[in-house]
């Protein structure tokens, strides 16, 4: 393993406290990474702020100034290669990405999504689980693929919905969960404990879990 740190791009569209969580792991030295930029797709948001604290590079490719999904990835893509990542992370990024952008990092991007993946994949996760009727929601970190929220799952995590929560209280609880463990799924990626091929195998049932387990947490 390099004992130099991973470089790692995060594209954000929002608040960043998933970023904040990556940015803390890199300052207390828990995470062997640097994070070279943080990318977001809009201007203006709280996550840049966290991360010019961070001094850490900022850009913005906004995507409403392109004609076309595949114009915008294109220049994501141009802007993130500019500091050859090892690793892109999506950390509360809020665009659909086309299949040649996921074909070009296929094995070094990361999304953490709202649910207990391959359930709920999409939007509005929180609301759908209420309504749903279920008892048990959560959090998966996965690799990205062309299928929305469909790539290999690496980390999931529970939470308990009680009969009085609501969308808004039910996200808190699961974003207490992705602050523990998105920043796992990074170190492990940088550990070389992560790897698409060996958990696609076990998500086939080919393979034992290779490192990416259910961590079941009380919420
Ligand atoms: N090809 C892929 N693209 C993306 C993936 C993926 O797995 N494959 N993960 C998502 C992250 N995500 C949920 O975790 C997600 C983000 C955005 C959307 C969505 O419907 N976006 C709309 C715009 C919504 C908005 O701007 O508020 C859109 O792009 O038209 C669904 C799921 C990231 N991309
Ligand atoms: N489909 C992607 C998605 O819904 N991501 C969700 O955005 C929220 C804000 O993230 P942030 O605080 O890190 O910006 C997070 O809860 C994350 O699960």
């Amino acid at each position: 393993m390099s004992n130099s740190p991973m470089r790692v791009v995060v594209l954000i569209s929002g608040s960043g406290t998933n970023l904040q969580a990556i940015i803390d792991g890199q300052q207390d030295g828990s995470l062997p990474i640097k994070i070279a930029a943080v990318i977001s797709n809009k201007p203006d948001v709280k996550g840049l702020q966290r991360a010019e604290t961070a001094n850490i590079a900022t850009a913005v490719v906004d995507h409403k100034q392109f004609e076309s999904r595949e114009s915008f990835d294109a220049a994501l893509q141009l802007e993130i290669d500019k500091h050859q990542p090892q690793l892109v992370v999506l950390a509360g990024f809020m665009r659909i990405l086309t299949p040649a952008f996921t074909a070009h990092y296929a094995g070094k991007m990361l999304n953490i999504h709202p649910s207990l993946l391959p359930k709920y994949q999409g939007l509005h996760t929180h609301q759908r689980a209420i309504d749903a009727g279920d008892s048990i929601h959560g959090v998966t970190v996965h690799f990205v693929t062309a299928e929305l929220d469909g790539g290999p799952a690496a980390i999931q995590a529970q939470v308990k919905i009680d009969s009085n929560d609501t969308a808004d209280t039910l996200a808190a609880k699961v974003q207490v969960q992705e602050h523990i463990i998105y920043p796992l799924a990074v170190k492990w990626f940088a550990e070389g404990r992560l790897h698409m091929q060996a958990n696609q195998a076990w998500l086939d049932g080919k393979a034992l879990p290779p490192c990416g387990h259910l961590l079941a947490v009380e919420s």
